[in-house]
């Protein structure tokens, strides 16, 4: 344990993270303009839950535009960011995560972006006028994410050979599908000694929707777990996405893609920032596992249960727990 007590307000401790290992050259890479990706694509969500999205379309400086908008964010003084604050759920948080008693080294700010433009649901200090080029830039951005997901679970979809090809991307394709964004800043932490030691910026987890699209810039963190359950760092690529396959999608799949289980480490010397998109579904949605992707005699590993329960039950857990367990048949 380390304790970090640099100002009264941080009297707090947090787990030191093992070292961090060297980076996974293992890492499936989807290249979206190369033909038969599918069978690719659904082998790296059963064997890992995780891949990296190359040649996606989306052009880079709509990437650098949000990134720079957020670095100067987290740039405002700390009075200033917290008036976005506090995030229950939404807004902004430093340090803790969730309001089960998660704690980690980051400061991030968490919006609600399922309605069209952000309207009604975004927080007041996006309507700002001092906001209007951070609120210009999350709207491009989400928009480009929601385009992405469909992609995405449409191809998921063929890879598994099922049909309607709209199956899983019409989840998260309802203007009331749950969706949210998520910016992460891990500052450098100087109480750390070496560029060796690490500290833990977010804790394990899964995540419960059906599926994440992570950017980060260059600065590594990422680490996933095998199915051995060892740790790996992923290696940073600011040009790429990192997709996540959420806990929902492993039920729609009866458990046949792995909803990966992932953390982050912060360092001594480098911030990183990371903008995450949660695809989710609409409140009212089933979950189950989809009859189309059960075989002769398989029987369902989950009781079926709406996206509003589960969410409910995941936001009354801490980060590390198993959320699906209580949902197991
Ligand atoms: C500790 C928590 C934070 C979290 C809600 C929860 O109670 C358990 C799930 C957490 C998680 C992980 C993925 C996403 O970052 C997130 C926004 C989500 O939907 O579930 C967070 C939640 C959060 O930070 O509010
Ligand atoms: O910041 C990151 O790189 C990942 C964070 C994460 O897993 C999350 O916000 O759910
Ligand atoms: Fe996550």
């Amino acid at each position: 344990m380390v304790v970090l007590a640099s100002t009264a307000l941080e009297q707090i401790t947090l787990p030191v993270a093992p070292k961090p290992s060297t980076y996974f050259s293992g890492t499936p890479v989807i290249n979206l303009a190369q033909p038969g990706l599918e069978t690719l694509l659904v082998r790296a969500c059963e064997e890992f839950g995780f891949f990296k999205v190359t040649n996606h379309g989306i052009p880079v400086e709509l990437m650098a535009r949000l990134e720079a908008e957020v670095v100067k964010f987290f740039s405002l003084p700390q009075a200033e960011k917290d008036r976005a604050g506090p995030a229950n759920p939404f807004g902004y948080g430093n340090k803790t995560i969730g309001s089960n008693g998660d704690i980690g080294w980051v400061e991030y700010l968490l919006l609600d972006v399922t309605s069209k433009p952000m309207s009604h649901t975004s927080l007041a200090f996006l309507e700002e006028p001092s906001a209007s080029t951070l609120r210009s830039a999350l709207n491009d951005y989400v928009s480009a994410m929601r385009k992405l997901v469909r992609e995405i679970l449409e191809l998921m979809a063929e890879g598994l050979g099922i049909q309607p090809r709209d199956i899983l991307s019409k989840l998260v394709a309802d203007e009331e599908s749950d969706s949210m964004l998520r910016l992460n800043h891990y500052p450098p932490c100087p109480h750390l000694q070496g560029p060796d030691c690490s500290l833990t910026g977010f804790g394990e987890h899964t995540d419960p929707q059906i599926i994440s699209v992570l950017r980060s810039n260059n600065t590594s963190g990422l680490q996933i777990s095998l199915r051995d359950g060892s740790w790996v760092t992923v290696p940073p690529d600011q040009d790429s996405f990192f997709i996540n396959v959420g806990d929902s999608l492993q039920v729609l799949t009866n458990g046949r893609f792995r909803s990966v289980k992932h953390r982050v480490l912060a360092n001594a010397l480098k911030s990183r920032v990371s903008m995450i998109y949660f695809g989710g579904p609409t409140s009212g949605e089933k979950l189950a596992p989809l009859p189309l992707l059960m075989g002769e005699g398989e029987q369902s590993l989950y009781r079926e249960f709406t996206w509003w329960e589960y969410k409910s039950s995941a936001y009354r857990t801490r980060l590390a727990d198993n959320r699906l367990g209580q949902f197991k048949r």
